[in-house]
């Protein structure tokens, strides 16, 4: 038996010969361990496994895969349309549930009960989602006619009609314009999916809020849709009685608080790091069987610089896997889809289609052209003297015009504070509220009112103050996520008409426009050619409009520059695995295969290295190889992995708490190394140290507004520390010298050489740190906000930052054994979630209590939920009315109408606060 590592010896017994020979008959199986419960013993015990089962091959990369690896025909070459297709997934083990749809089956249930659904289902259109062909529920397609979608487009049809594709049986990549009806391809697939398997699906989508905006919109669609479960599987088949339930459909991000568990979903909607953790853990707990398809949407993010390298290992894996997992992959600007699709072993579809027409132009001077030429209008002079410029004129003219008529319009500007400037601007010039109805008025000061209170002591923005009556907001991140999620929804129901934004808010929210007007820069950049496009897509969706806009504005200078973008090709999408970026993306590949236990063989490992896009690309160069044994030694160097004797690989407990804890190789041994020195000299009579550990290591995860540190600052709250602030500051390797320096003649620390990029990020951390004590010692946002001279949404992004990397870290500490540390920082993890201290945790997690309700009710008397849930619908009322900001010059009716909301809340808060105490004093008597 070779050498254990000496974390797995303390912990396994090694077994004797005859064990081993008793072992080998017996197949692995399926243990109900949680991902959070004890990742580490499932990966060691899988580890034992895998080291018994050595002479069987026991990884579960596809043993095809493995036996193919001296072949040199390993690599698979599906066609690309299908015809000669074969999938080189072979499913050789017995699927999860074991009836795959067929075109004899019986059609799908519940046609019965929905009255004239037979005589629907006898439709001869083969687009309409009754056609038989399609086998869908009926509460499948009542819940799509509800979100307007009875009819599939041609395209739609056609791309569904690929071989084996409905069957589930084959992948697919497609491309189609932005607002061409993608997802509904997908969706079909899926529900088919889930429905005929009982298998999981994972829909993979770039940002938090596409994976809220996705969960709304299945959840309406496919919010009453039933799982039927045949009873109980015996030798003769399914015994006993059937059950039904409603479909499971869940949205995981970082900032979701509840925990991954897969048994409570059917449907998973996730942003890429939450999948590839899911699917980690699936591995480890071994029920990546239950797994049935997974979707890819906006698959061009593979080249994202840094995010990129996480779907292309994700996808290998899944390309390697010994079972046949349906892949979806889909994007509106993917150039060399015949290549993605090529290699994930897909058909693929290309498609032009646009539902709703749209009319390009692009504006030079007072000139309004077509991309090819033709002056199509011109733009009026204005006498008004701040539209002397032409473009600021040809911008004021163009949004302010479908405002009027009732329509929206979102402008496109280069930067956050354009954004701000334009609002005000545009606001001047649209109706004021002496011209709107009351019903309009009333609600855009409901909105008002909604940003006054309900964003961590804010207070309302001066400049939306100002606009919003007007119809007009912004919407960038320099202002809180909650703030942005108020504006949308108000754009959405046509309370605010017009939004000044940025570019990234074309690819992070769905938000239509009539009119798209777009100032083709990002800070003094041009924006590239698949963002721009991005932006012109939000024009014209179906459903809402007949037809779309888009304005593109140069300035003198810049035309020709700008029009050769909007004609130029997009770029092809290539592997970031080995990139400078992605470094770390082959070795976190690797480490990732070989901790989870899907390959530990040299032969599986490789299978993988070839799965990969990077190899699919170079199959042929010299140094690949060469690449694959450096990242496997430098693994090993690092203490991550170890090599047995039998030349495989398996995962040190630092290895395995590195993965479980979806950190790269370089920050898994970085946070080891600063844990260890932490554990010994933890100084917990002040919250500075917890706070430095709950900051993320990496310079590039800082809010950019926060890069530029106020070292006066620093050095002022240095001479004001006490004792236990200084030992910790000086543990932590802070330099009061150069932190005077810095004070002094202000700018960057240099970090050109690792020990100088050290010292950058030490102090970087600490001033980090400072916010976030500021934030758990409820300062309101905006006064942190403006001691740190930046933008409050910056403030909440660092909180967002750093409470996920306080949920790392403390994944960490427990594979790690350092159980102690693990809740001090989920409990700080907690207060930086809910901004308060710790008396407050308890209150602040009531529904409309944000910390300044909290302390504003524990200052009232109501100092737990206990105390809230016996107080009167009344008391609480006034709490809530105490806290809402005072406007002068506020009406009678107005102030009547706030008493009402506050009302409503109150009884909302009361109830929750009943059932939080309910829960409560359950624990209390089963302790
Ligand atoms: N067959 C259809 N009939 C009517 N409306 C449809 C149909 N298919 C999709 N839609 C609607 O078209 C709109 C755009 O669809 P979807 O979001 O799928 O577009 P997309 O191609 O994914 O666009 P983007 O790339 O911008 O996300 C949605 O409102 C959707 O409900």
């Amino acid at each position: 038996m070779p050498d254990r590592p000496s974390h797995l010896q303390s912990i396994i017994s090694v077994p004797t010969t005859e064990q081993q020979l008793a072992n080998k008959a017996i197949k692995p199986t399926k243990r109900p361990l949680s991902q959070s419960e004890d990742f580490v013993s499932a990966a060691i015990a899988l580890a034992d496994q895998t080291n018994l089962e050595l002479g069987h091959k026991r990884a579960r990369i596809s043993p095809k895969l493995e036996t193919s690896y001296n072949d040199s025909s390993f690599v698979p070459a599906p066609d690309l349309l299908g015809n000669e297709y074969t999938s080189s997934q072979t499913a050789t083990q017995k699927p999860f549930w074991p009836k795959p749809y067929s075109e004899n089956d019986p059609l799908p249930p519940s046609t019965t009960q929905i009255p004239g659904a037979a005589e629907l289902r006898k439709t001869t259109n083969t687009r309409s989602l009754w056609h038989k062909k399609w086998r869908l529920p009926a509460q499948v397609i009542h819940g799509y006619a509800e979100c307007g979608i009875k009819e599939m487009y041609p395209w739609q049809e056609e791309c569904l009609s690929l071989p084996g594709l409905l069957e589930g049986e084959t992948n697919v990549v497609y491309t189609a314009p932005t607002s061409s009806g993608k997802s509904l391809v997908a969706d079909i697939l899926m529900i088919k999916k889930v429905l005929a398997t009982r298998q999981k699906a994972i829909v993979i989508v770039p940002y938090v809020s596409i994976v809220q905006e996705k969960t709304r919109f299945l959840k309406k669609a496919l919010g009453k849709v039933q799982m039927e479960f045949p009873g109980i599987e015996g030798a003769q088949g399914f015994m006993g009685k059937s059950r039904r339930r409603p479909l499971n459909i869940v949205g995981y991000h970082s900032g979701t608080r509840n925990r991954m568990r897969w048994k409570d979903l059917d449907i998973a909607i996730c942003t890429t790091e939450k999948a590839n953790a899911m699917i980690n853990v699936a591995a480890v707990d071994h029920e990546l069987n239950q797994l049935g398809l997974v979707i890819f949407d906006e698959l061009h993010m593979l080249d994202d610089e840094h995010r990129g390298f996480i779907i292309e290992l994700l996808a290998t894996k899944l390309l390697c896997l010994d079972q046949l997992i349906q892949i979806i992959g889909m994007s509106a600007t993917l150039a060399n889809v015949d290549v993605m699709a090529k290699w994930l072993r897909a058909h693929f579809y290309n498609c032009t289609f646009r539902p709703i027409p749209l009319a390009e132009h692009i504006v030079f001077k007072d000139e309004i052209q077509t991309y090819d030429g033709w002056v199509v209008g011109r733009i009026e002079p204005s006498s008004d003297k701040r539209l002397k410029d032409p473009f600021t004129n040809a911008l004021v003219s163009l949004s302010c015009r479908p405002v009027r008529e009732g329509h929206g319009v979102l402008v496109f500007c280069e930067s956050k504070f354009k954004c701000e400037h334009l609002a005000q601007l545009i606001s001047d010039f649209t109706p004021t509220v002496d011209d709107l109805p009351q019903k309009t008025v009333d609600q855009r000061y409901d909105l008002l009112r909604e940003l006054a209170t309900g964003v961590m002591g804010t207070g309302v923005d001066p400049t939306l103050e100002k606009t919003i009556p007007r119809g007009v907001a912004f919407h960038h991140a320099g202002i809180t996520t909650e703030e942005r999620d108020l504006i949308a929804k108000a754009y959405e129901e046509g309370v605010v008409k017009l939004i000044c934004c940025t570019p990234t808010m074309a690819a992070g929210v769905n938000l239509p426009a009539r009119r798209v007007v777009i100032y083709p820069k990002t800070g003094r950049e041009y924006a590239s050619p698949a963002m721009i496009r991005q932006m012109r897509g939000r024009a014209g969706r179906a459903g809402r409009d007949t037809f779309g806009e888009t304005f593109v504005l140069t300035r003198e200078k810049e035309f020709k520059e700008i029009k050769a973008l909007l004609e130029a090709e997009l770029p092809s999408v290539s592997s970031c695995l080995a990139n400078e970026n992605g470094a770390h993306g082959l070795s976190r590949a690797l480490l990732e295969v070989i901790a989870t236990c899907l390959a530990n063989s040299p032969f599986s490992i490789d299978a993988y290295f070839r799965s990969t896009l990077l190899y699919y690309l170079h199959p042929t160069p010299p140094e690949l190889p060469a690449l694959l044994t450096v990242t496997l030694t430098t693994l090993s160097t690092q203490n991550l992995i170890t090599e047995e004797t039998s030349g495989h690989w398996v995962p040190t407990q630092l290895g395995t708490a590195t993965v479980a804890s979806g950190l790269s190789p370089t920050d898994g041994v970085f946070l080891s190394t600063e844990l260890t020195n932490a554990l010994q000299n933890f100084n917990l009579s002040t919250d500075l140290q917890i706070t430095y550990q709950l900051t993320p290591i990496h310079g590039t995860n800082t809010p950019h507004d926060l890069r530029n540190m106020r070292w006066d600052l620093i050095r002022d709250t240095l001479e004001s520390f006490d004792d236990a602030d200084l030992k910790t500051a000086t543990f932590i390797t802070i330099n009061p010298g150069l932190v005077n320096k810095m004070a002094r003649i202000g700018g960057h620390l240099d970090e050109s050489t690792p020990t100088l990029h050290a010292t950058a990020r030490t102090h970087r951390r600490f001033y980090l740190s400072l916010i976030l004590r500021d934030l758990i010692h409820e300062i309101p946002l905006a006064v942190i906000a403006r001691k740190f001279s930046a933008p409050r949404g910056s403030i909440q992004q660092l909180a967002t930052t750093s409470k996920g990397f306080a949920a790392t870290s403390a994944t960490f500490c427990r594979v790690m054994g350092w159980t102690g540390l693990a809740v001090l920082l989920e409990h700080y993890a907690e207060r930086l979630n809910l901004g308060v201290r710790d008396e407050l945790v308890q209150l602040a997690k009531l529904p409309f209590v944000k910390s300044v309700t909290a302390r504003a009710m524990w200052e009232h008397g109501l100092k737990g939920v206990g105390d809230v849930a016996a107080a009167s619908v009344e008391r609480v009322a006034e709490v809530l009315m105490a806290v809402v900001p005072k406007r002068r010059g506020v009406g009678e009716r107005e102030v009547e109408r706030v008493r009402e909301r506050c009302r409503e809340k109150a009884e909302v808060v009361v109830a929750a606060a009943g059932r939080l105490w309910e829960a409560e004093c359950l624990v209390e008597l089963d302790e």
